[in-house]
C-alpha cells in the first residue's frame, strides 16, 4: 500500500536458516539448488525497446533546452487520479506525459495495486481486482497515447514556466502539470516499529495477510476507521483471532462496518487502547503492549502481526514552497483542482480529505485534464498531436507489451526439458533456474512473483527493461512462486516481488520490492563478464 511495504505481496516461509544467518551473509549465501527434474524453458522473443518517448536526461539530468520539447502537460502519478487524466488529456491530443511513480508514495497503479476485489467501481458488475483495474485504466492511457515512464519525480520547479518536472531518469519542461500522487497510509511511530516491519508488523493486509507467519495465529489490527475494519474482517480469512484496537471510545468507520466486526465471532474489538510498543524475540514479532486509554492500565496482547489501518498522509513533499498546501500536506485547492500557481493541478487523493475513493480519484482527474486542456487552449499554449502519431506511439508500445506477453507464453509453453536453450535471455519456471544455476556463466536474475501481487506488475516491465540493456550478457528468469512454491523458499524469498541475482552459484543480491531500473543494473554491471 505504500512505497516500499506496499511493493511487497506475497510471502513465503522462510527459511530457517535465513532466520539464523545475518542480513549480509544472506545476501552471499549460496542456495543448493537439485538437479533439473521436469520441464525446461527457452528463450523469449527478443524485447523492441521502446523509443524515447520523453526529453533525456543529460549527465546533469537537466531538461532540454529546445522549444519544442516543452510538453504540454505532466501528469504525476499512475493511481485512478493519474490515469483518468491522461486518459482525458491524450483524448484532447495533448499527449500527456505520465510519472507513474516506482517507489516514491506508493507503486505503479496506486493504493489499488494492494487490494483484492474492487467491488463498488461503476461498470463492473461481477467487480475486479485492483490491479485488474489498474492495468485496464493504464491500457485506456496508453490506447489514446498517452507517454508513461515508469520512475519517481524527485523534485519539481513551478516557479518559472514552463515547469520543470526531474524524474529519476527523465527530466522534463512542461506548460501545465497534474498533481496526483496520492495518498500514503500512516505508521504510528512506536519505538520497536522499525525493528518488526515486515516481520510482523505491516500497513497492508490485503498483501501480506496470506503470509505463513499469520496463517493460524492472533493478529491485532489498529485504527477505528473503514480501512481497520476491512482489514480487520478481511485477516479473519487467516487468522485464528482478530483484535481491533481502537483508541478512542467508540470507531469512526461506517455503521455497516461496525456492526460487521462487532459482530463477527473471530474479532473482538478493544476501545480506549493504545499501543506502547511491540515485542518479540528480534526477529520476529510476538506481541503488544498496551495502554488503556482512559486508565492508563497497562497489558499485553500476544500477537503475531498487527496491521496498521490509521489513516493516510499525502504525497506531497515534491510540492512544498512550490503550492499551497494545507495543514497535513493536502494540497489547497480551489475551483475543484486548481493550485496556488496557475497552470498546476491537483487531483484525487492528494488532497481529498473527505471521500477518497477510486470513483472520486477518478473523477477528480478528468476535471484536472479538462481544467488543464483549458488553461492551455485559452494561453495558445497547446502543441495539438493527432490522433493518427498518437496510435502509431500507442502501437509501438503495445507490441512491446505483446511481444513481453507473448515471450513470457512462449517460455511458459516451452517448458520441456529437451527445449531448454542455455543461450536464451529469458527464462521462466524453476527449472530453468535450476538449470541455468548450475550451467550459467553468466548473472542470473530471478524475479519471483505472484498472480495476486500488485507491485510484480510494475516490477516486470522494469526488469524486462533492465534485460534487454544486456542481451547475450546476463540470464532472466521469472519464477511464480504459486506455480513454483519450493523454490522460492529454498532461496529465502520472504515475500514478493523479490529480485535475487546469482553469479558462480552464489547468491550475491537479494532485492525484495520494487526498485529503480537504474538500481538494478548498478548492481548487475560488476558481474558481467
Ligand atoms: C487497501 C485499499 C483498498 C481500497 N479499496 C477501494 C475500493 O474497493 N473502492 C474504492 O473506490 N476505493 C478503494 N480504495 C481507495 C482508493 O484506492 C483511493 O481512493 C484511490 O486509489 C486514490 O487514487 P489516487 O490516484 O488519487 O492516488 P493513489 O492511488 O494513491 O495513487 C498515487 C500515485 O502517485 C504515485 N506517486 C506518488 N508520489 C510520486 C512521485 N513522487 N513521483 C511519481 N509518482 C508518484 C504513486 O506511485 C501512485 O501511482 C482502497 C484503498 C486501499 C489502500
Amino acid at each position: 500500500m505504500l512505497g516500499t511495504v506496499s511493493a511487497r505481496c506475497a510471502p513465503v516461509a522462510p527459511l530457517a536458516s535465513a532466520r539464523l544467518t545475518s542480513r549480509h551473509q544472506q545476501a552471499n549465501r549460496a542456495i543448493h539448488l537439485p538437479a533439473p527434474h521436469r520441464a525446461a524453458a527457452r528463450r523469449n522473443a527478443p524485447q523492441k525497446r521502446r523509443a524515447a518517448i520523453a526529453v533525456r536526461a543529460d549527465a546533469s539530468n537537466g531538461a532540454s533546452d529546445n522549444e519544442d520539447d516543452v510538453q504540454n502537460l505532466v501528469i504525476i502519478g499512475s493511481g485512478p487520479t493519474g490515469y483518468t487524466a491522461a486518459i482525458y488529456a491524450a483524448r484532447a491530443n495533448l499527449r500527456p506525459l505520465v510519472f507513474e511513480g516506482v517507489n516514491a508514495g506508493g507503486v505503479r497503479g496506486g493504493q489499488l495495486m494492494t487490494t483484492t476485489e474492487v467491488e463498488n467501481f461503476p461498470g463492473f458488475p461481477e467487480g475486479i481486482t485492483g490491479p485488474d483495474l489498474m492495468d485496464r485504466m493504464r491500457a485506456q492511457a496508453e490506447r489514446w497515447g498517452s507517454q508513461l515512464e515508469t520512475e519517481d519525480v524527485e523534485s519539481v520547479d513551478l516557479s518559472a514556466r514552463p515547469f520543470t518536472i526531474r524524474g529519476t531518469d527523465t527530466t522534463v519542461r512542461a506548460h501545465s502539470v497534474i498533481i496526483a500522487t496520492g495518498a500514503t497510509a500512516k505508521k504510528l511511530g512506536i519505538p520497536s516499529e522499525q525493528q518488526y516491519w515486515s516481520a510482523g508488523i505491516s500497513a497492508c493486509a490485503i498483501c501480506d495477510g496470506a503470509s505463513f507467519m499469520f496463517k493460524g495465529q492472533e493478529l491485532a489490527v489498529v485504527g477505528g476507521g473503514d480501512t481497520a475494519t476491512e482489514e480487520a474482517l478481511y485477516l479473519t480469512k487467516y487468522a485464528s483471532h482478530v483484535h481491533l484496537l481502537v483508541r478512542g471510545e467508540k470507531m469512526r468507520a461506517s455503521k455497516a462496518m461496525q456492526d460487521r466486526v462487532l459482530r463477527h465471532p473471530a474479532v473482538t474489538v478493544h476501545f480506549n487502547t493504545g499501543i506502547d510498543d511491540a515485542y518479540g524475540d528480534g526477529k520476529a514479532l510476538q506481541g503488544l503492549h498496551l495502554v488503556n486509554t482512559q486508565t492508563g492500565e497497562k497489558s499485553d496482547l500476544p500477537v503475531k502481526g498487527l496491521f496498521y489501518g490509521i489513516g493516510h498522509k499525502p504525497n506531497s513533499d515534491i510540492l512544498d514552497g512550490q503550492v499551497e498546501l494545507e495543514e497535513g500536506g493536502y494540497v489547497k485547492v480551489h475551483d475543484h483542482c486548481k493550485t496556488s500557481v496557475e497552470g498546476v493541478f491537483s487531483a484525487g487523493d492528494l488532497h481529498d480529505t473527505e471521500w477518497r475513493q477510486a470513483v472520486t480519484a477518478a473523477g477528480s482527474g478528468c476535471m484536472a485534464a479538462l481544467s488543464a486542456e483549458r488553461f492551455l487552449s485559452e494561453r495558445g499554449l497547446a502543441k495539438a498531436y493527432t490522433q493518427q502519431e498518437q496510435a502509431a506511439e500507442a502501437t509501438q508500445s503495445h507490441s512491446e507489451a505483446a511481444a513481453s506477453t507473448s515471450a513470457t507464453s512462449a517460455a511458459r509453453k516451452a517448458s520441456e526439458e529437451d527445449d531448454f536453450d542455455l543461450e536464451a535471455d529469458r527464462h521462466h519456471g524453476q527449472f530453468a533456474l535450476r538449470k541455468l544455476y548450475h550451467a550459467s556463466s553468466r548473472p542470473i536474475v530471478v524475479l519471483y512473483t505472484a498472480p495476486t501481487c500488485g507491485p510484480c506488475r510494475t516490477l516486470k516491465p522494469i526488469m524486462s527493461k533492465v534485460v534487454a540493456d544486456y542481451p547475450g550478457k546476463v540470464h532472466y528468469v521469472e519464477i511464480d512462486i504459486e506455480e513454483d512454491p519450493d523454490i522460492g523458499q529454498s532461496a529465502g524469498v520472504q515475500g514478493t516481488p523479490t529480485v535475487q541475482i546469482f553469479k558462480d552459484k552464489e547468491r550475491v543480491q537479494n532485492l525484495p520490492g520494487v526498485k529503480m531500473k537504474r538500481e538494478y543494473k548498478a548492481l548487475i554491471e560488476p558481474l558481467l563478464v
